[in-house]
């Protein structure tokens, strides 16, 4: 049984399909989505021996022309050479307007290969495959896509929706636990940011998730809604970016190895949190609920060893900075938070200094 979560644009509306054991029907989902010709699937090494034979031969079956690619595994794949690899892989398969990419795996193949879809040929079409619980809950809605550079974290990119997002639950049971728990960073971030009982929800069961495709489901619902308003970021979708301020410096700053997106996540949810209590009046309970809820999910929630200028300097080029002053999403409670908020520099760091000891 199959359960739709529509993302409506207007023309360019899509299903986020979420059900088990569904990677069979991808073909005929993606012809029925009117897709055609051939098409680029673009995985990595991890995920393509699992799940990409599957995936080529329901294309197959339905009619395309499938081709693969697998990358390497891991965040340092989002960056312009790789992508520049997909351009070459496209031009010696000949996709043409009508063809399309699919993006199979996590976050990096989904954020890169939106982007080549996004780029080749002005844009063609693509697909969205999530194999990772953060690309099921985050990544592979909303057409947010792009790459690292040395500068900074998504630096370049595009908005460029997919057609179709199919969720397969079942490609979860060989998912590492790292990379479960920092997809459960980003379901955190929900429960902060718009739905107070979905956070109760994990308080309750940290450890524990036996409706796991309800709560995917309630994440993408939200991501859906905030997206639907305002898809291009003018304003309330930056509450997605709960966390992300410090987090992005973060994963720059230690080089895109050490932590993941979603620990990072935590560590700048974290910080949030604690920035709330001195400038929005969030209770220190409250403040110390989130932080126990990412501890519980066996997330870091300190990040000792990383310094605050070079921090501070690789928040200065990330996108939300304006004139040199960083912007941050704060929360006053759990559930509802405001975005584009600014800091005093003194406050940003000795908040900071709590945290990386
Ligand atoms: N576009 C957006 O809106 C958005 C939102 C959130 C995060 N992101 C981006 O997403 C990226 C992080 O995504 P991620 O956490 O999925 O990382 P990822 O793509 O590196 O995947 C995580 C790891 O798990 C492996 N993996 C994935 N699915 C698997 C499966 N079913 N079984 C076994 N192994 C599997 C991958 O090979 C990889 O090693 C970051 O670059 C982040 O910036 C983008
Ligand atoms: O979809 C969004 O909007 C988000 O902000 C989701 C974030 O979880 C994600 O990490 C996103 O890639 C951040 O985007 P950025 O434009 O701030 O780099
Ligand atoms: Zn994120």
């Amino acid at each position: 049984m199959t359960h739709d979560v529509t993302v409506d644009l207007g023309d360019r509306s899509y299903p986020i399909r979420i059900g088990s054991d569904i990677l069979d029907s991808l073909g005929a989902d993606c012809k029925a989505a009117g897709l055609t010709g051939r098409c680029l699937i673009v995985s990595d090494e991890n995920v393509a021996p699992l799940y990409a034979e599957n995936v080529f031969k329901s294309l197959e079956k339905a009619g395309f022309c499938p081709v693969s690619e697998v990358l390497p595994a891991g965040e340092p794949t989002k960056c312009h050479e790789q992508l520049l690899n997909l351009y070459a892989k496209a031009a010696e398969n000949r996709l043409d307007r009508k063809c399309f990419m699919v993006a199979l795996g996590g976050g990096v193949i989904g954020d890169l290969t939106g982007f080549a879809a996004a780029s080749w040929l002005r844009g063609i079409k693509f697909v969205q495959v999530p194999t990772s619980l953060l690309a099921m809950v985050d990544s592979s809605v909303g057409g947010k896509t792009g790459i690292n550079i040395p500068a900074g974290k998504n630096l370049v990119g595009a908005f460029h929706q997919p057609e179709l997002v199919m969720i397969d639950l079942d490609t979860l049971k060989t998912l590492p636990e790292r990379e479960f728990a920092a997809g459960m960073s980003e379901v955190a971030k929900y429960g902060v940011i718009w739905d107070s009982r979905l956070f109760q929800t994990l308080e309750k069961s940290p450890n524990d998730f036996p409706n796991l495709g309800k709560i995917i489901s309630r994440c993408c619902e939200i991501k859906a809604e905030v997206v639907r308003q305002d898809e291009r970021e003018g304003g309330l979708r930056g509450i997605l970016n709960f966390g992300h301020t410090l987090a992005h410096a973060i994963e720059n700053v230690a080089g895109y190895g050490q932590f993941l997106h979603g620990e990072a996540v935590a560590i700048g949810m974290v910080y949030a949190a604690r920035l709330s209590v001195a400038l929005k009046g969030l209770s220190v309970e409250e403040s110390e609920r989130i932080e126990k809820l990412l501890a519980a999910l066996k997330l870091p929630v300190t990040a000792p060893g990383l310094v605050w200028s070079d921090l501070r300097k690789a928040m200065a080029v990330d996108k939300k900075t304006v004139g040199g002053l960083p912007k941050f999403v704060l929360t006053d409670r759990i559930g509802h938070v405001d975005f584009g908020c600014e800091l005093p520099e003194e406050l940003m760091e000795e908040v900071w200094d709590g945290i990386g000891q």
